[in-house]
């Protein structure tokens, strides 16, 4: 069934599983992520960023975000488990607009790149407008270096805990993102990969929310190598280790944004396939292995977090 996103963060922020958010652009990485968590009798959160939806409605986006909530509620419809769409590093006002008009579960805001003031106040706008018509709301303090979409950040910015009581007190928000140290892509850590447990655990007590770790992809080094193999060049990448995301499940992170990981097994799968069989040309036949590794990630992402059966 099609679902709001607190439902399902609520319940794992109660028992203390993770659940991932798994970006998508296309049709088959949702049918992927659909089936493996079908297989897993897993809530699924599936989610699009703002290129995402340019990219599905041709650079019409309201068109893109009407397309996304279409293809979602028919398969969730027909599923039991609950399946949540949500804009992820939602920017651009009209498009976190566009996604509310279109009937997604959730938005994020991510005003992280402001100053405190500007971002609590974006922050307050957008959840008083969602809330109004039903939607949840993510928002972020603190930022991930690297490229987010399109705001480029110099280097972490770690959240501070006296800002995030006063953040989520005030802006009413549903869910919350802490920068602790990771970063989005493959290439998360040059030596080893450190978290801020602590001020982790600190905003998980004070502000007793829902929480979201962005950045979280592992980096599935089996997959890298198949890649690899296959003519990639992804050397010296890195992402969280499966042990350091179950520490941070343990105190309190709950929405797990997994989007380089996708991406990854899928880019194997198809460089797998292509050398193997220089006859095929149905797009049906040659991304089959693409989507079964994906699908197998899915799978091993939810072990990991501790959401299969928590329907
Ligand atoms: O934070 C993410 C995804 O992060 P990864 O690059 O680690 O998959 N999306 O918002
Ligand atoms: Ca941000
Ligand atoms: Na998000
Ligand atoms: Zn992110």
């Amino acid at each position: 069934s099609y679902v709001n996103t607190r439902e399902i963060l609520d319940k794992a922020s109660k028992e203390y599983y993770g659940v991932a958010a798994f970006n998508i652009n296309n049709l088959e990485f949702l049918q992927a992520i659909l089936a493996g968590a079908a297989e897993k009798k897993s809530p699924a959160i599936i989610e699009t960023s703002e290129g995402a939806i340019k990219y599905a409605g041709m650079g019409d986006y309201f068109k893109g975000a009407r397309i996304f909530v279409n293809m979602v509620k028919e398969f969730a419809n027909d599923l039991d488990i609950p399946v949540a769409l949500h804009l992820d590093h939602g920017k651009d006002f009209n498009i976190i607009m566009a996604c509310i008009k279109a009937g997604y579960s959730s938005v994020m805001i991510d005003a992280s790149h402001y100053d405190f003031e500007d971002n609590l106040r974006i922050t307050k706008d957008v959840a008083r407008i969602a809330h109004a018509a039903g939607v949840s709301v993510e928002a972020e303090l603190g930022q991930l270096a690297g490229i987010e979409d399109n705001v480029e950040a110099a280097e972490n910015v770690l959240v501070n805990v006296d800002q995030a009581e006063k953040f989520c007190a005030e802006s009413e928000i549903d869910f919350f993102a802490p920068a602790i140290g990771t970063s989005h892509g493959a290439f998360k850590f040059k030596g080893e990969a450190k978290l801020d447990y602590d001020r982790l655990k600190k905003v998980k007590e004070i502000t007793g929310k829902p929480l979201v770790l962005h950045g979280a992809s592992s980096v599935v080094q089996e997959y890298v190598k198949i890649a690899e193999e296959h003519g990639a060049d992804f050397g010296g990448s890195k992402g969280v280790p499966s042990d350091v995301l179950k520490e941070t499940v343990k105190f309190g992170i709950n929405k797990v944004n997994t989007d380089t990981d996708l991406r990854i097994a899928y880019i194997a799968g198809l460089r797998e396939y292509l050398d193997n069989d220089s006859k095929q040309f149905d797009p049906r036949k040659y991304y089959k292995v693409a989507m079964d590794y994906t699908k197998q990630v899915v799978m091993d992402r939810i072990d990991i977090l501790g959401s299969a059966g928590k329907i």
